[in-house]
């Protein structure tokens, strides 16, 4: 590398491609000072290259030969926001294994294969940097990879996926059923076409792997992650939800602790759950995401922000560009990683929360000592139950106290075999409080 001029390769120019293009023009005079030297974009891979982009980027930059590019022997840093595993990931194991800078949102990619990406940089003894992979905009990776590194997290708890978070929301404030306010975020631009890695907990089951692996120092992937997406919560649940003082979010939930064994271990899991409206994520509107950490000597940390879109996606990805930049003029690398701790990873059936359930029952005689029964048998034991509606429409809501998943699970079973319950209309986690 030439001192003078830091090189840029650009993978990909879509949403977030396009505004770091913008950010990379219209702060250059800035970055140079922050840097010490000028940042150049020497070229832009895409799959379209006529495509009109919205903004004036030079035509002779883009190519369609990504791989051509990363090799270019004048490239310092290459910046990937193209998505998804391959060609990604070669691309990107070979610019790190060259010794380039890699600055990537690929949230997909890290969570499926990280190690890959993290030996190729060990390799290469080149920095890989990727703030923009998980809650956008939010500075969230690096305190959790540097200024909490003297520090023991025990939990992360977050909303990490803006979609359902405004589809939540607007359900919350309107009682609009999933459909409708699922139509409501297409329309406003917030749901992709095909929405599925989104309300599914795709999306947000590849950000908490990312998570936890910081926090945890121990390798998570997206295949570790227990994840039920949202499509069933319905404006039924969010009505009982707000009765009992309760919002729903789709929340991903990271812990570090004793399994049944007492071994030291992980649990991570994507789903809604219901949390009271006085817990700092209940609050959390619109399309934010927020995440919630817990650290034995910090305390409870909070950090809240744009976790979407391609100018808050972008700033982060300047910011690793800036860093990235830097330590090359300045001959370091960032703060390795550390895995060191390869905590096994505790199954879903241990993990213990309270539950809402909503069964419709035949209300004759002796149906709540029936049904409370087989929660005792399961070893469940019942918080609240409420009864609504008489004779053949009855509907029993029960509240539990902290249970294992498993147990749960066995009480759902054997409450769906019994005769004087029609169906059982909803069950969903709650979270947070007493
Ligand atoms: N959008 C967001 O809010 C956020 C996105 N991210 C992550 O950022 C990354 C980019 O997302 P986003 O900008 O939304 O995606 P887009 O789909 O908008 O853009 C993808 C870009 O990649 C290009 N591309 C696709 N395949 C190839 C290929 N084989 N060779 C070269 N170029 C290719 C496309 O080219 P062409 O334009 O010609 O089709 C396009 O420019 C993803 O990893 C995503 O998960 C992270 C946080 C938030
Ligand atoms: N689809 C994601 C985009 C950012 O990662 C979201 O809705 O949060």
């Amino acid at each position: 590398m030439s001192s003078d001029k830091v090189r840029l390769a650009l993978l990909g120019c879509g949403t977030v491609g396009t505004e770091v293009v913008r950010l990379l023009h219209e702060q250059s005079a800035d970055l140079t000072a922050r840097i010490g030297a000028p940042l150049e974009l020497v070229g832009i891979a895409v799959r379209r290259p006529g495509r009109q982009r919205g903004s004036d980027i030079d035509p002779a930059l883009f190519t369609t030969d990504a791989l051509g590019l990363v090799k270019r022997d004048d490239v310092d840093v290459v910046i990937e926001v193209v998505g998804g595993i391959e060609p990604a990931r070669s691309w990107l194991t070979e610019a790190l294994r060259a010794g380039k800078s890699v600055v990537t949102a690929n949230k997909a990619l890290l969570a499926e294969d990280g190690a890959t990406l993290h030996d190729a940089a060990a390799e290469g003894g080149a920095d890989l940097y990727y703030e923009a992979a998980v809650a956008g905009a939010i500075p969230l990776l690096r305190p959790l990879r540097e200024s909490l590194h003297g520090d023991r997290v025990t939990r992360v708890t977050g909303i990490v996926n803006g979609t359902t978070n405004f589809i939540l929301s607007s359900m919350d404030a309107t009682g609009a059923g999933f459909g409708e306010a699922l139509d409501e975020a297409t329309e406003l631009g917030y749901a992709e076409a095909d929405p599925t890695a989104d309300v599914e907990g795709f999306d947000a089951a590849a950000k908490a792997a990312i998570l936890a692996s910081l926090a945890f120092h121990t390798r998570v992937t997206a295949a570790d992650v227990f994840r039920e997406g949202m499509t069933g919560v319905t404006a039924a649940d969010m009505a009982s939800a707000k009765e009992m003082g309760c919002t729903i979010k789709l929340l991903c939930i990271a812990q570090r602790g004793p399994d049944s064994a007492g071994t030291d271990s992980v649990s991570v899991r994507v789903h809604p759950a219901m949390i009271p409206r006085s817990h700092p994520l209940a609050g959390v509107g619109d399309a934010f995401n927020a995440v919630f950490v817990e650290a034995e000597a910090a305390g409870q940390l909070m950090f809240y922000g744009r976790g979407a879109g391609g100018t808050p996606t972008a700033s982060a990805v300047l910011g690793d560009i800036v860093a990235a930049a830097r330590n090359r003029l300045s001959g370091t690398r960032a703060p390795s990683e550390s895995s060191y701790a390869h905590l096994p990873i505790r199954p879903i059936g241990e993990s213990v929360t309270r539950y809402h359930i909503s069964l419709d029952v035949a209300d004759r005689q002796g149906v709540l000592a029936t049904v409370a029964g087989v929660f005792a048998q399961h070893e469940v034991s019942i918080a609240t139950v409420r009864q609504s509606g008489r004779e053949d429409d009855a509907t029993l809501v029960i509240v539990t106290h902290g249970a294992p998943d498993a147990n749960l699970a066995a009480t759902v079973e054997d409450l769906r075999a019994l005769d004087i319950v029609r169906s059982i209309a909803s069950v969903l986690r709650v979270e947070g409080g007493a």
